[in-house]
């Protein structure tokens, strides 16, 4: 069945990037529009936070809207920070969460990213959800995203600070839920007309 919208789809984000991996792993597959704004974010259930920040985006966009929400969870803290991960960051640093940690042996932990679409902002959002698993360390690589020089993903020795672009966007959190969002597109038979969702 053929879904006809009038607007493209605007990936919502206060965060350049987040943007910047978005667009180098969507690519060509869907077309899209950004728009920079900082939305309210709800406490609660990850899947629950990202959900409402669709409907949030979707209400002021008046359009087809895009969001996502990323989590770190600490498995010794049975999930925690996760969605609180952004402040957590900001008040202790990489160094601070490392020491939050030294309280326990288990170092590890999985990153979480929860995508949400909207279809318009009178839709029930639909959630795809990436995960990658890995452990804390000490900060290493260069530190202009976020907690990525303390993460360093299972199977490798780099933390994604470290590793190229494309080697962490093949395997993060990131890419295995925009893997879905694209199979979602493929399969929903939305309609382009002038690079547009229909
Ligand atoms: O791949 C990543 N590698 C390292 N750090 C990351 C990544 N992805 C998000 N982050 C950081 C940004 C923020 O400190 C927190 C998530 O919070 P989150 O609310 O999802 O992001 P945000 O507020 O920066 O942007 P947005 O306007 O899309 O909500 O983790
Ligand atoms: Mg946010």
């Amino acid at each position: 069945m053929t879904r006809v919208l009038s607007r493209p789809v605007t990936f919502v984000t206060g965060n350049a990037k987040k943007l910047e991996e978005v667009r180098a792993i969507i690519g060509n597959s869907i077309p899209f529009e950004s728009l920079k704004l900082d939305l309210p974010e709800l406490q609660g259930e990850p899947e629950e936070i990202s959900k409402e920040k669709a409907r949030i985006a979707a209400a002021k966009v008046n359009a087809p809207v895009l969001v996502e929400d990323t989590c770190l969870c600490f498995n010794a803290l049975n999930g925690l920070p996760g969605p609180y991960i952004k402040w957590f960051l900001q008040k202790t640093g990489h160094e601070g969460l490392n020491n939050i940690l030294m309280a326990y042996e288990d170092k590890s932990a999985y990153a979480l990213c929860i995508f949400s679409l909207a279809l318009g902002p009178a839709e029930e959002p639909i959630t795809f959800i990436g995960k990658t698993q890995g452990k804390i360390v000490p900060p290493r690589g260069p530190a202009d995203f976020g907690w990525d020089p303390i993460f360093q993903p299972d199977g490798y020795d780099q933390t994604y600070a470290e590793m190229p672009k494309e080697e962490k966007n093949k395997i993060s959190h990131r890419s295995k839920a925009l893997a879905m969002v694209k199979s979602h597109f493929a399969a929903a038979g939305y309609v382009f007309q002038n690079n547009r969702l229909v």
